[in-house]
């Protein structure tokens, strides 16, 4: 096969020009490897390390992708070098042209020939449903598009790379996987140790590393990416963010949300049956979303049957004058009956006031929760007690049947996407970024990017507007917030003026 070399030289560590003269900076501190590109008109590229970045003459190769039947058809075969995806697409006459990453998708030339591709799969962190669909896709797209036969499946999490044997994954073997719910390498919490992970990973001789999961697992493939880059090895380390909270920044949504969302209907659904079927009957439906309401919200709204959604964004209170007990007692003398819809994460601070010192936390170091539903569920009773109204209380918990299910049908296309994205950027040597859609265009993102901080559901914004217009609640929010809510929104829009 034909092959060129690339002559990039020794990891460079300062501004340098690009080929179309934008200042690039490469490890500007020399302690991690962001890679910022500043160009005309306020433009920014948050581009991510590619092996060449610190591995110099390596030779490439045709993509074979020209030559595959099946995109025989497709009209631009390759995305330009240059492609970018800008992070904020609402912009006006005098807005600076901001933030871009380095668009995905295949590449002219690859890093990699096909039987020289020593690739693993490793999926971290709690079920999601989509995992196995991506499993696939990897396993199937490496195959298909790229002639990729040996790929090796991590059983159990990151702990797998140095405690588990491997699997040999190939198209057949994960034929009909993503019929399944969970993944069939299984997963875990806690387990990362960077040095004895790389060690598998040297040992093994694999080259492309990819890592599905949420926050917690792309904070461990960013270390990994470190140390290999710090050994100097030829392995792309490729992450695949994974969560059925949908807590991820940057990217437009996680793989298994809408499934979330989707099966979140059937338990609010039978709620809404129980309690409209009963005297003052209140049906409490809990589901998942640890730090962030954004599956209670988006099952709220899609199901319209909701009287009360709470997130752990929107603190809320249960006694007096705007609180839920007095919501409650309004609602369920007009219409007889109510739902409440409630995230795991809300109200965790009314809870620690009964239940002090639950300092407790799972392998991975994130907090473990008292559980909401049933606190609520409680106070609830004993408030109608008190008050001599007779209740009929159900709550119903269908947090882990909801995360174990298959992907719908729109995931699973979804998780097809991600797959090939990120096959395409190992591929074509980049390393050391997440995959995911910005603005509907997939785009290869820097770790630092997605672990800085979590997406969260912003309750000044319209679309929380919306929900308490669609479920009437009270907001919990007092006078006081509210005019100083106003005000900070009056002194943006002022500056940004
Ligand atoms: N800061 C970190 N550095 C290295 N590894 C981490 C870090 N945080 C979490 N991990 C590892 O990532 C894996 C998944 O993390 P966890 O928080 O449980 O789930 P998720 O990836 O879904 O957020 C675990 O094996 C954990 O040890
Ligand atoms: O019982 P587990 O496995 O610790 O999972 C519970 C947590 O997992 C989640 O579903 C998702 O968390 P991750 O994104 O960290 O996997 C949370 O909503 C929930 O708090
Ligand atoms: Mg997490």
């Amino acid at each position: 096969m034909e092959s060129s070399s690339n002559s990039s030289g020794a990891p460079p560590s300062h501004t340098v020009r690009s080929n179309n003269n934008n200042n690039v900076v490469i490890n500007p501190d020399g302690s991690d490897s962001s890679k910022i590109v500043e160009g005309e008109y306020g433009f920014v590229l948050e581009d991510v390390p590619r092996l060449s970045d610190y591995l110099s003459h390596l030779p490439t190769y045709p993509n074979p992708l020209q030559d595959n039947p099946s995109y025989s058809v497709v009209k631009q075969h390759f995305v330009n070098e240059e492609d970018t995806v800008a992070q904020t697409i609402v912009v006006h006459e005098d807005s600076p042209r901001g933030t871009h990453f380095r668009r995905a998708g295949p590449r002219q030339r690859v890093y990699f020939e096909a039987d020289e591709v020593e690739a693993c799969i490793v999926t971290c962190g709690g079920l999601c449903p989509g995992l196995n669909t991506v499993v696939r896709e990897i396993v199937c797209g490496l195959y298909n598009m790229y002639g990729v036969t040996r790929v090796l499946g991590i059983e159990g999490g990151y702990r797998g790379f140095y405690a588990r044997n491997t699997v040999s994954l190939t198209p057949k073997s994960v034929n009909d996987i993503h019929k399944r719910g969970g993944t069939i390498l299984g997963t875990s919490r806690g387990g990362h140790d960077t040095t004895k992970i790389v060690d598998s990973i040297e040992d093994r001789g694999i080259n492309q590393v990819y890592i599905i999961g949420g926050d917690g697992t792309q904070r461990g493939a960013s270390v990994i990416f470190e140390e290999v880059r710090r050994r100097g090895l030829k392995v792309s380390v490729i992450g695949i963010p994974k969560t059925i909270d949908n807590d991820i920044p940057v990217i437009d949504k996680s793989f298994g949300f809408d499934t979330a969302v989707e099966e979140a209907q059937r338990a609010i659904d039978a709620a809404h049956v129980e309690a409209e079927s009963a005297e003052h009957g209140v049906g409490v439906v809990k589901l998942m979303g640890r730090d962030c309401g954004f599956i209670a919200q988006y099952a709220t709204l899609a199901s319209r049957d909701v009287d009360c959604c709470l997130i752990p964004e929107s603190p809320f209170y249960l006694e007096g004058p705007g609180g839920l007990f007095e919501y409650m007692e309004k609602r369920l003398k007009e219409n007889g009956h109510m739902v409440i819809v409630i995230a795991e994460g809300a109200g965790q601070n009314l809870l620690s006031e009964s239940l002090p010192n639950m300092d407790d936390k799972d392998a991975s170091g994130n907090k473990l929760f008292q559980d909401v539903g049933l606190w609520i569920s409680q106070k609830i009773k004993d408030y109608f007690k008190q008050k001599d109204w007779v209740i009929n209380l159900k709550h119903i918990d269908p947090t882990y049947m909801i995360r174990a299910i298959p992907a719908n049908a729109s995931d699973n296309v979804y998780c097809t996407l991600l797959a090939h994205s990120a096959i395409h950027g190992a591929m074509a040597g980049y390393t050391g970024f997440t995959v995911g859609p910005v603005n509907s265009r997939h785009a290869y993102i820097p770790f630092q990017r997605i672990t800085e901080k979590q997406n969260k559901v912003v309750i000044t914004d319209r679309m929380w507007a919306r929900l308490l217009s669609s479920t009437n609640q009270p907001s919990f929010l007092g006078l006081k917030t509210i005019q100083g809510l106003k005000i900070k929104q009056e002194q943006k829009q002022a500056g940004s003026c």
